[in-house]
C-alpha cells in the first residue's frame, strides 16, 4: 500500500534491516525512548564506542550509555554531547509521540501510546512480529520465523504442565525468602523445576552454582563493553561455559530417560519436539534445546524477581496497602498455605502486583520489534488528551467495589504474536510468593532508613536501586531476620 500524505500524517520510513516499515500517524503515540536507550546502549557497547551519555525521561534515568563523541547518528538528537555531563533526552517533550531515530545504523520508529501500540501489536500483529538481528537465541530475539513457532509452541506446552492445576510451583513458593538473593534464588529454582524438572532444597550447591552464573551473566551484560576482550567480557564467558556444562549434563540425562508418556519439562518437551519437524521442515538441533533451555533463564529470573522487588519498595512507601492486602489474606486464606486458586478471591493483592508491574515495568519497552513487510499503520484520531490521575497505590486496578478491573491499555507482557510466553507463568509465580511473603511476614523500613529510592535503573531490565527492609513475621508465623 502506498503511504498516504495527509496534512497530519507523518511517513516514517524505517528500513529495519530488511524491509519497510512505514508508519501514517494522524495522532499521538509516544515514546519507546527507555527502548531506544536501551538498544542504542547495546548498540555502542556491541560497536565499543566511548564516551557517557545519560538519558532521562522526566527527570528519570532510563539508561546509561557509552555514546560516540561525534556520531551522525546521535547529531540529529542532541544539541550536545558532553561526555562528562548527563544529558537529558527528553524526547518525547521535544520530538511529539511519534519520531525516528538512529540507533547506531538502524532506523527505528519510536510509537509511545498504549492504544496505538496495542493496535500495532495486536490488530496488525503479524506485519511487526520480527525482531532485529542481535543476539542468537530462539525465541526472544528470534526472528518471526518457523523455527521460532516451533520452539515457541513447545516452551508453551511444557510451561502449561505447571498451570493452575499443578501444586509444583506453590511448593516452592512456600520455601521463598526475603532478601534480594534469596527471592532471586526462590525464582530461580521455580526456572530449574520448569526446564529441567529439578526443585532444589534451600542451600542446594547445584542450586548456588546456577545462582552464581545466572547473576555474572547478568551483571557482565548489564555492565556493557563487551565488545573488546576485558575482565567483563571473560568473567562472562566463564559463566556460560560453566551454564552449558550443567545444561549439556541435564540433557543427557533427560534424554537417557525420556520416555513416551507427557513431557516432564521444557528440555522434554524440546527433545519431543526434534522427533517432529515443523511443516517446512525445520529441525531442532540440541545446541537449540540448550539456547532455549539458557534464554528461559535469561527471560524468567531477572523479570520476576525484579517485579517483585519493585513491588516490595512501593508496599514500604504504603505500609496501608500491605496491611489492606494483609487483611485480605487472613479474611480469605487464613493460615493455611496459599494456592494457585486463591487468586481470584484476592483481588487487592492481584491489583498490587499489576500496578508494581505499572508503575515500574521491568521491560517497559518490550523487545524491539520489526516489520515483516512494507507496510502502512494509520490513526484517524488526532492528538491525545492525557487526564490528571488521582488514583493511589494500587486502586487504578479496582473498581468502586473493590473488584479487579484491568485496563486495555495495560500491556506489561507485550501483546500479539511475539507476547511473553511466560506470562501466565510469571503471573502465578508473582502470586504466589508475594502471597504468602505478605501471609507470613510484614515488611517496613529498618529503624531511621529513608525510604526506597524509586527512580530505578535499567541494566538487563530496570531495577530498583538496592534498598534496606526490616522484616516481621506476623504472629503465628515465627522465623525473624534482617535482610539488605
Ligand atoms: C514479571 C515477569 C515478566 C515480565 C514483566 C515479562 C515481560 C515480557 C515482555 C514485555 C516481553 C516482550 C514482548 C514483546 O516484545 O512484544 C517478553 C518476552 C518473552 N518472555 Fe517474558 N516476562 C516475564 C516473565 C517471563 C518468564 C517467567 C518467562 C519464562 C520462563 C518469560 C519468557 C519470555 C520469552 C521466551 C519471551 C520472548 C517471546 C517471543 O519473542 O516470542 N518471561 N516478556
Amino acid at each position: 500500500m502506498p503511504p498516504s500524505h495527509g496534512a497530519h500524517s507523518q511517513r516514517i520510513g524505517g528500513h529495519h534491516l530488511r524491509s519497510q516499515l512505514l508508519l501514517d500517524v494522524h495522532a499521538a503515540v509516544p515514546l519507546s525512548l527507555i527502548a531506544a536507550c536501551k538498544a542504542f546502549a547495546a548498540h555502542v557497547a556491541r560497536e565499543g564506542l566511548l564516551a557517557r551519555v545519560c538519558a532521562r525521561v522526566r527527570g528519570q534515568v532510563v539508561a546509561t550509555a557509552e555514546a560516540p563523541r561525534t556520531h551522525s547518528a546521535l547529531e540529529g538528537f542532541l544539541s550536545c554531547v558532553d561526555p562528562h555531563v548527563p544529558v537529558d533526552l527528553c524526547m518525547c517533550t521535544r520530538y511529539g509521540p511519534l519520531f525516528e531515530l538512529y540507533l547506531g545504523p538502524h532506523r527505528t520508529v519510536v510509537v509511545n501510546d498504549h492504544d496505538h501500540a496495542r493496535e500495532v501489536l495486536l490488530q496488525r500483529g503479524r506485519d511487526f512480529a520480527g525482531r532485529p538481528s542481535m543476539v542468537m537465541l530462539h525465541i526472544a530475539f528470534s526472528d518471526y520465523s518457523p523455527l521460532w513457532k516451533l520452539h515457541r509452541r513447545l516452551v508453551h506446552s511444557s510451561f502449561a504442565l505447571f498451570g493452575e492445576g499443578s501444586s509444583r510451583l506453590q511448593d516452592i513458593g512456600r520455601s521463598s525468602g526475603t532478601s534480594d538473593h534469596e527471592l532471586t534464588t526462590a525464582v530461580t529454582n521455580v526456572v530449574c523445576t520448569l526446564v529441567f524438572g529439578t526443585t532444589y532444597k534451600h542451600g542446594d550447591g547445584e542450586l548456588q552454582e546456577v545462582m552464581r552464573y545466572n547473576d555474572g551473566i547478568v551483571q557482565t551484560i548489564t555492565r556493557g563493553g563487551l565488545v573488546f576482550p576485558n575482565e567483563s567480557l571473560s568473567k562472562l564467558r566463564a559463566c556460560i561455559r560453566v551454564r552449558d556444562c550443567l545444561l549439556t549434563q541435564k540433557l543427557h540425562e533427560h534424554k537417557a530417560t525420556l520416555s513416551e508418556g507427557d513431557p516432564r519439562d521444557l528440555l522434554d518437551a524440546l527433545l519431543k519436539g526434534q522427533g517432529s519437524p515443523g511443516p517446512d521442515g525445520t529441525v531442532i538441533t540440541d545446541d537449540h534445546v540448550l539456547m532455549t533451555a539458557a534464554e528461559a533463564f535469561g527471560a524468567g529470573v531477572e523479570t520476576t524477581s525484579t517485579t517483585l522487588l519493585w513491588v516490595l519498595a512501593y508496599l514500604l512507601h504504603h505500609p496501608e496497602v500491605q496491611e489492606k492486602a494483609q487483611r485480605e489474606l487472613d479474611e480469605e486464606v487464613g493460615e493455611r498455605a496459599v494456592r494457585a486458586a486463591d487468586r481470584g478471591r484476592l483481588p487487592y493483592l492481584d491489583s498490587i502486583i499489576n500496578e508494581g508491574m505499572r508503575i515500574r515495568p521491568v521491560s517497559p519497552v518490550l523487545i524491539p520489534h520489526i516489520a515483516m513487510s512494507d507496510s502502512r499503520y494509520t490513526k484517524k484520531n488526532q492528538g491525545r488528551s492525557v487526564e490528571p490521575c488521582h488514583k493511589t497505590f494500587p486502586d487504578r486496578f479496582l473498581d468502586d467495589q473493590g473488584q479487579r478491573v484491568t485496563p486495555s491499555c495495560f500491556l506489561p507482557f507485550g501483546a500479539g504474536p511475539r507476547i511473553c510466553v511466560g506470562e501466565s507463568l510469571a503471573r502465578m509465580e508473582l502470586f504466589l510468593f508475594l502471597s504468602s511473603m505478605l501471609q507470613r511476614m510484614s515488611f517496613m523500613l529498618p529503624g531511621g532508613a529513608t525510604p526506597p529510592n524509586l527512580q530505578g535503573r535499567l541494566g538487563v531490565v530496570l531495577q530498583p536501586l538496592p534498598y534496606k527492609v526490616a522484616v516481621r513475621p506476623r504472629a503465628g508465623w515465627e522465623v525473624s531476620t534482617h535482610v539488605n
